[in-house]
This record gives C-alpha cells, structure tokens and sequence, in this order.
C-alpha cells in the first residue's frame, strides 16, 4: 500500500504545545500517555479494538516533509527556525504498547500506551485516536451484526455511504475482523486481501427491453457466480419467475444460477414465497440473499419472522456505524517526567467516570481455568506481576463489592508494538486477526455479549493501583 504522510493529520494545539515545550526546553522530557474508551457504543457489552495496523504505518512513517515545514512557518509566524530545525529531525523515537486488533476490550482500561518524549506523544493524539475510533467502532457494529447472521454469508455493501474512500476501505476491514466474510469494495479487497462480492444493479435490468432477457445475458456472462437482483418490476410477479428460467437455462448448460437478491419490501414474506417458488422448480441450490437498509435489528427480526435468507448485504448501517457516529476514545497523560524520575499524574473531574487512572499500567484478563471465562480485566501497575496467588478483585467504585479468583492465567493484553522507535510486533494478516478475534469472543460469558442490556464486564484494579489513586484524589482534593 502506498502509505500517505500524515504527519500533518494533527490538531493545530499539539503543534503549538510542541512549540511552547520547546521554548521552555521541555520537549525532551518523557510522558506517558494512555488511549481507553468511556462507554461501548451502541449500549454493547464490549468493543472490538481495531485501528492499530494503520497506526504502526502512520508512526513508521511520521516524517515532516520540506512543504510541510513551508506551510508550517507560512500559518504560524511565532515557530522559530531552530524549532522548524527540530521538526525537520523528527522521528518517533519511544515505546507503544497495544491491544491486538479483533481484541475485545472495555472501557476504563488502556488500549495503547505511548511512552515518548512529551513532543512526539503530543503530536501523534489526534490521528491515533482517529484510526482506533472509527475503526474500533465499525468492528463493534460489525461484530453485532455477526452475532446475529450466525453462520450466514454477510458481505459489506458499504462504500457508496461511507464517510469518504478511507473510511469505506478501513471500515470494510474492520468488518472482516469482527465475522463478515466479504466487501464489494475491490480497493479494500486489494488492500487487505479481502474476499470481494457482488451481484448487479437495478440499472442492469432498466438498460434491457425486458428483464428476463438482463437475466439472461448476465447470466450468460458470469455463469458460475450470478446472483440476480429480482425487485425491478414485480418480485413475485416477475423477478422470480425470470430468474428461474434463467436458472433452468445454466441447467441445461450444466451450471447453476448462485442466488437471487431481495431489495425492497417485505424481506421476510418475500423469501418466503420466494423460497417455496425456487424448490418447487427443483432449484433448492439456489439462495436468497437480502439488502436493502439492514443491521442486526432488522435482521433478528426478519429470522424471527422465519425469512429464509442466508445471505445479506449490508451497507449504510455498518459504514457509518448508525446511531452512534462516534466511539469517544480518548487520550490522556497518566505520568511525566521530573527532576526525580517518571512521575504518576491524575486529571480529576465531577464526574467520578471521568477521573483518569495514573501512571503506566498493564491489562490482565483473568481466564477462570475451569471454566475457561473471563472473570473481568485487572489493571495493574506495571511493576507488579500477576502470578498464581489467589486474586483479589474488586470493583474501584465499590471496594466491599469483591471476590478471590484462584485457579486462573492471567492473559497480559497490552503487546509491545514499538520500543525506542523500532517496530517489534510483526503484523498479522488479516485472516490471523479475524481467528484471534473469534478466540478472543470466546472467553467471554453469554450475558456480557447478548446484544440488549448485556451485564457489565468487570475491569477492576489492582490495589496498588486504586490506592495510588484514591491517594492522588485526596491529595488533589486537600489543595
Ligand atoms: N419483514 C420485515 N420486518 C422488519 N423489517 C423489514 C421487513 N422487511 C423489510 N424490512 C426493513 O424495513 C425497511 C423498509 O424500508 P423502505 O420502506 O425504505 O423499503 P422499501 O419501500 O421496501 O424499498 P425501497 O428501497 O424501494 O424504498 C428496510 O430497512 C428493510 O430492511
Ligand atoms: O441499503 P444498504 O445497507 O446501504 O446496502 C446497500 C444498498 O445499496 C444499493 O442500492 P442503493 O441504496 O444505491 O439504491 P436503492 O435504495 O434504490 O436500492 C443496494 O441495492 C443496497 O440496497
Ligand atoms: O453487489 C451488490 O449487490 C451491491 C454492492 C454495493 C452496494 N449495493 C449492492
């Protein structure tokens, strides 16, 4: 892929922080930073974290070119030359721990951490953040909408609704990791190596004198994969009749016709009848595949109804992750660097939710092994170990509000993605991502994933951790 420079794919505030750091001869000191989410989106029991192959090319690519010093120095007349300079030797030079793609992760425990010099780390907030936010949300929706097709075919319609080209490649990626098994889009197939699909448009049929004769000449150019769309005229009426005798015209060539697609009215009657029309013709090879404003809404509803499709198109909905346009990832210092040595800092807030976790912290998932289930995420300090003891876990909120876990292994989800600049983690294929992520579902009890009013997953803190903090709000408090 030819990766584009986005070194500029920044807020206008994390160059001007740059700038005072420097002036202040600041810019050298470390700082840590942790990216987490506040709340699942679509009031799901998880997210699935997504984002990060982008996020290791944009950072192995962060370079400021000569036009972007010019147009640098052309917005911002303050920026001195010798810190022009500093951009013009800037690379990024510090560590970042991640989530694997297809994870399933929870609010209130870090997704990536970034250890830097406080002039890199603020620089990179705003496109890590881009990427992990659409493209985590996208995979939520997706994993959704898997939930409910089950083992059915689910293809991704998504590009001609997407907000832009990026987001209907990325997107389309997102949704093969989270179960789709194809994308019409050919870019994003190409891209990532996804499988790509796809049928004809209504336009197909308008452009002929009759539909029968569109059926027949498509199908004659793709005799092996044609799936005709049957809405045009009359479904019923029309649309399955012609396809059938079409159907019956690759018989006698000795192919078969793959699938009709529903576009428009009632899906759930349609396929219905439609269904018993195709077997009674002996055409029970032939599947019904649906599009037409989907999501797992109306796709629980239809199978409730006992629609007889196995196959779905799904664009708009998924692509623009519908009825929540954005997942709220966010970006906050946990430590800086003083004259003693890395120091933990807190932001404090009215809204207890909002009150940060300081310092550098790692994330542990804690398999029951009886069971083989999560029994929630324990975020520690860094230093500590989590080893076979008997474990303390407790709701931060609600200290009283605790259990032991005994026989148990502690997965450790943060990975080390880069260390003093050099990438360390090998990208997985796609394929790899998409079967982590199925392992990953597994762990996790029925009563967190169930689409509506799931039990909330415990993340909890080790004590360390939560005095460390609750003595930081005192503090705070006090002054
Ligand atoms: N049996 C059903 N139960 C629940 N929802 C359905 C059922 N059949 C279709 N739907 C959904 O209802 C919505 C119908 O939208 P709309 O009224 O715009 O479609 P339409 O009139 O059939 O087709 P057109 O796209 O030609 O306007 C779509 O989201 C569709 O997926
Ligand atoms: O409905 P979505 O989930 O976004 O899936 C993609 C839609 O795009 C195509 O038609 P288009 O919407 O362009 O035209 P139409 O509404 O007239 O079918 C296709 O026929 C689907 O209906
Ligand atoms: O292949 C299709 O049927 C298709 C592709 C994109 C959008 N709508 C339909």
């Amino acid at each position: 892929m030819d990766y584009e420079n986005l070194t500029l794919h920044t807020d206008k505030y994390q160059i001007n922080m740059m700038y005072a750091h420097w002036k202040n001869n600041s810019h050298n000191r470390r700082a840590i930073f942790d990216a987490y989410i506040r709340k699942n989106p679509f009031r799901n029991g998880y997210t699935v974290f997504a984002g990060l192959e982008r996020i290791v090319h944009y950072i192995n690519s962060l370079h400021f070119t000569k036009e972007d010093i010019d147009y640098l120095k052309q917005q911002e007349e303050n920026y001195e030359e010798a810190f022009l300079d500093e951009l013009r030797a800037f690379s990024f030079t510090g560590n970042i721990y991640a989530m694997r793609e297809g994870e399933i992760v929870f609010p209130n425990e870090p997704l990536i951490r970034v250890e830097a010099r406080i002039f890199e780390a603020q620089l990179i907030e705003t496109a890590i953040l881009n990427f992990m936010n659409y493209q985590s949300l996208i995979a939520t929706k997706a994993s959704r909408i898997k939930q409910v097709a089950n083992d059915d075919t689910l293809v991704e319609f998504g590009s001609r609704r997407a907000q832009e080209a990026d987001a209907a490649v990325w997107g389309a990626r997102s949704a093969y990791i989270a179960g789709f098994h194809a994308t019409s889009n050919m870019r994003a197939g190409k891209l990532f190596n996804i499988p790509s699909k796809g049928t004809h448009a209504h336009s197909w049929i308008q452009d002929h004198d009759t539909e029968e004769e569109a059926f027949m000449n498509f199908a004659t150019a793709l005799p092996d994969q044609s799936i005709l769309l049957v809405d045009t005229y009359d479904t019923l009426k029309s649309g399955i009749p012609n396809a059938i005798k079409t159907g019956k015209m690759l018989e006698s060539q000795g192919k078969k016709l793959k699938a009709i697609r529903l576009d428009s009215g009632d899906l759930a009657r349609l396929s219905i009848e439609g269904r018993q029309m195709l077997d009674e013709a002996d055409m029970d090879y032939v599947e019904i595949m649906a599009s037409n404003d989907l999501d797992e809404e109306v796709i629980m509803h239809l199978k409730l109804q006992g629609a007889k499709i196995t196959s779905w198109g799904v664009g708009t909905k998924l692509i623009t992750g519908a009825r929540k346009p954005s997942l709220g990832g966010v970006y906050k210092l946990v430590a800086r660097e003083d004259a003693e040595g890395m120091i933990p800092v807190i932001k404090l807030s009215d809204d207890i939710a909002k009150v940060t976790t300081p310092g550098p912290k790692k994330v542990y998932r804690i398999i029951n092994r009886k069971t083989n289930k999560s029994e929630g995420d324990y975020v520690a300090l860094d230093s500590e170990t989590v080893d076979d003891k008997p474990l303390k876990m407790f709701d931060p909120l609600f200290p009283q509000k605790f259990k032991y876990v005994n026989d148990y292994e502690a997965h450790d989800l943060l990975q080390p993605i880069f260390v003093n600049g050099e990438q360390v983690y090998p990208l997985p294929s796609l394929e790899e991502i998409h079967c982590y992520h199925k392992e990953q579902l597994s762990y996790i009890w029925e009563e967190t994933l169930r689409l509506l009013n799931p039990q909330t997953y415990y993340v909890d803190l080790s004590y360390d951790l939560w005095k460390m903090k609750q003595d930081m709000i005192e503090k705070h408090s006090m002054e």
